[in-house]
């Protein structure tokens, strides 16, 4: 068994660790990275960018049936399977190659290979070959799918997301599992590639929307284009050849079997933090097994152990990755003289058309104690000039503002181009703007921009009337 002893170690070489390291060797800390996995990243690999490349050229055929909207006729669509999939995993392979490049230029010694688990709070062990005696570490280890117990052991036919950026051609058909982010806007995308595609969602929720409003109408327009079954529980799933034979029950009790090629589950991601030896760390743990740990600085308890990225769960996305992992590796190198690092505006957008996004305080988030002490504006998509110009008048945007500082708190929307929208808000967000303050700021014309106007113009003018008097609980509990 080697034996090392370092001032920190950072396990998982993934966004958040890979940042955590350059912190921690930025505080003139001897730093170790530990990874188990292929390295290259969650987002490079199998996550962000292969996701957005499909999506991109399902866009692509989308445009070409869309064209004859405008009296633009492009005639008979030929989608290649293997050269979308190609593409896919070519562009991937370019993107994985930069972050290896990356790993490269990191000193061999600082680099080892296999699974870290803790023996104490100082003490790990790495497969059976190295044991190190350690400061400090930061746990960056990710997440990975979670199979709901009905799907598992089933077969080939049974897969998640990981595996279809390894497909060399389009399957036939595919069952999505979840209307979370993933299934939507991977079954969106096969959809659009011609692939039959049922959607099965066992409540009533899509994407990261918690708005009643922007719910409802965002079930109305995906449901629209896709075949999106809500209230549709997974009864059992069988292999049969080379298919799955899928049994779901509806919201009535009916119970129906269907085949396909493939049955892909996208019903969430559980933090790799139950296969670490974490109980020997002595840190206090919430329902979920993941540590207790502030959001600020990313430290568990007063210890000298801190967790970034999916590993945490608390925004599970890239740039928060990067972020927490900043600070977790900044504040193990300073420890124990830890200091708040810079969070941002919440901000997630689901890359479906139209896209979804939420920034700020949720709607959700902003009903917790059941009183409505926020107002609410609103604009529709459907008549919005630029937007029914690009033939794209789809979708909802809600806007939220405090009333009396009349600041803006934050917004859920679909609707076109919302991945721009967001950041425009979520900026006026960060910046503590009141909306007032915002519809000072200039608004081109023909553009989506003067959609939010309306709308925050609509949230001015509820501001304007005050809270009221008998504060009214809103509806906060949309199809869970
Ligand atoms: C299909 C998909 C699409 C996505 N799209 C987007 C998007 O568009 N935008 C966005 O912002 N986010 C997106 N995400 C989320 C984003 O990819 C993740 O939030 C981010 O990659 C998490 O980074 P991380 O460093 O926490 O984890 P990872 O990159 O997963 O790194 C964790 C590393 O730890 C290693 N590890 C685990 N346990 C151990 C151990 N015990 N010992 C040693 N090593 C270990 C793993 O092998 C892995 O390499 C997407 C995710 C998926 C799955
Ligand atoms: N564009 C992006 O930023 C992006 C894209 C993809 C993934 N991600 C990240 O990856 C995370 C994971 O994505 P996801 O879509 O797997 O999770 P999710 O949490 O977004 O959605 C999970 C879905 O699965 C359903 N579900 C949960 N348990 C189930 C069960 N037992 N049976 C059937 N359905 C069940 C839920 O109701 C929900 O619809 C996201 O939360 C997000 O953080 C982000």
């Amino acid at each position: 068994m080697n034996k090392l002893t370092v001032d920190v170690a950072v396990i998982g070489t993934g966004t958040a660790g890979l940042s955590a390291y350059r912190a921690a060797r930025a505080q003139g800390k001897r730093t170790v990275l530990i990874e188990s996995g292929p390295y290259g990243t969650t987002c490079a690999r199998v996550g962000c960018m292969p996701s957005k490349l499909l999506i991109a050229a399902s866009e692509a055929a989308h445009m070409v049936h869309a064209a004859a909207g405008f009296g633009v006729h492009a005639g008979q669509v030929r989608i290649d399977g293997q050269e979308v999939m190609a593409r896919v995993r070519r562009e991937r392979d370019r993107f994985v190659g930069f972050v290896l490049e990356g790993v490269d230029n990191i000193p061999d010694q600082d680099k080892i290979i296999g699974h870290a688990r803790f023996l104490g709070p100082h003490l790990l062990q790495v497969d059976d070959h190295t044991s190190i005696d350690v400061s400090r570490v930061v746990i960056a280890t990710g997440s990975r799918p979670y199979l709901p117990e009905e799907l598992r052991g089933v077969g080939p036919g049974v897969i998640v997301s990981d595996q279809v950026f390894d497909w060399t051609d389009l399957p036939e058909s595919v069952a999505v599992i979840g209307t979370g982010v993933i299934g939507l806007e991977l079954g969106q995308a096969l959809h659009r590639l011609g692939v039959r595609v049922s959607i099965f969602a066992r409540g009533g929720s899509v994407a990261q929307i918690s708005d009643p409003e922007v719910l409802h109408v965002a079930a109305r327009v995906l449901g629209s284009e896709l075949d999106l079954r809500f209230q549709h529980k997974v009864v059992s799933a069988r292999q049969d050849g080379a298919e799955v034979l899928l049994t779901t029950r509806d919201g009535a009790g009916a119970e129906r079997s269907e085949r396909f090629q493939y049955v892909l589950v996208s019903a969430g991601r559980t933090p790799n933090v139950d296969n670490i030896g974490i109980e020997t760390t002595g840190l206090e743990l919430d329902a979920k097994g993941i540590p207790v740990f502030d959001p600020l600085t990313m430290q568990c308890g007063t210890s000298a152990i801190f967790i970034a990225g999916d590993a945490n769960n608390e925004r599970p996305l890239l740039p928060e990755a990067a972020d927490h992992g900043k600070i977790a590796g900044d504040n193990a190198g300073r420890y124990p003289n830890v200091h708040p690092g810079l969070r941002r505006t919440p901000l997630a957008i689901a890359f479906t058309e139209p896209q979804v996004a939420t920034l700020g305080a949720s709607y959700r988030e902003l009903c917790t104690g059941g009183s409505h002490k926020f107002a609410v504006g609103k604009a529709s998509f459907e008549n919005q000039g630029r937007s029914r110009v690009m033939l794209q008048n789809h979708g909802l945007l809600r806007v939220y503002g405090e009333y009396g500082s009349g600041l803006f708190l934050g917004a859920e929307m679909i609707g076109p181009r919302a991945e721009n929208l967001s950041h425009t808000l979520a900026w006026a967000c960060q910046a503590r703007m009141t909306v007032a303050q915002m519809l000072e700021m200039p608004f081109y014309h023909p553009v989506i921009e003067e959609g939010m106007r309306t709308a925050l113009r609509d949230l001015a003018a509820e501001l304007e009337k005050g809270a009221p008097a008998q504060s009214k609980a809103p509806d906060c509990t949309p199809g869970v």
